[in-house]
């Protein structure tokens, strides 16, 4: 079985949650098992250092950010193998001192993230991820927040991307998933 169908079957579809109409996937299954999580984490990994652009002219990563509250629970540990920063995006009121703001309308609600100010310098490359992207929402108003501090988006990393809703995305740069549902 490749990686791809490994981490596909561990994903568990819960319809109607968290109201009618959405399927709910659940990628905590994928966190219940070590060997899951290993192998989630070394796909990401290897695709962003060892994918298809030549050596020469990849960009190193200077900072993974990730997305309020799943994508803390890749981002860091992406970050780490990497020897990159990690930053979060979290939703409003959460974080001390002066922060950038973009609002957003995800697939079951309205909402605000919010990053602190100077947490990632003017030119640094970054890439997002999140566990899921479904409206693109969440990830468009992440990529709003790294531009507005001079941060350049390398990729858009997720586990499981809608691929229904892909074509309404509000996204110009490059996006990675690694289930297509
Ligand atoms: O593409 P979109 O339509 O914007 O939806 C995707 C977002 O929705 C979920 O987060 P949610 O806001 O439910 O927060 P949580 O991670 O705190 O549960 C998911 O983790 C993504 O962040
Ligand atoms: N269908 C879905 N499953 C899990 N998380 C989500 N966030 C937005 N849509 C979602």
């Amino acid at each position: 079985m490749s990686d791809i169908d490994f981490l596909q079957s561990i994903v568990t579809r819960y319809p109607d949650f968290p109201k009618p109409g959405i399927v709910f996937l659940d990628i905590f299954p994928i966190f219940r098992d070590p060997v899951a999580l290993e192998t989630l984490i070394t796909h990401f990994v290897y695709h962003i250092t060892s994918h298809t652009i030549p050596k020469s002219v990849r960009k190193k990563v200077d900072v993974v950010v990730g997305l309020d509250a799943r994508g803390f629970l890749i981002g860091p540990l992406i970050a780490l193998r990497l020897g990159a920063a990690f930053v979060p995006v979290r939703k409003k009121g959460k974080l001390p001192g002066p922060c950038k703001l973009a609002s957003y309308e995800k697939e079951y609600g309205i909402d605000t993230f919010e990053m602190q100010e100077g947490a990632i310098r003017h030119g640094q490359n970054v890439v997002i991820v999140d566990d899921l992207i479904a409206t693109g929402g969440s990830a468009s108003a992440a990529g709003s927040l790294v531009r507005m501090q001079g941060g350049n988006i390398l990729e858009y990393l997720f586990i499981v991307e809608v691929s229904a809703l892909r074509k309404n995305w509000p996204i110009e740069d490059p996006v990675y998933s690694i289930i297509q549902e």
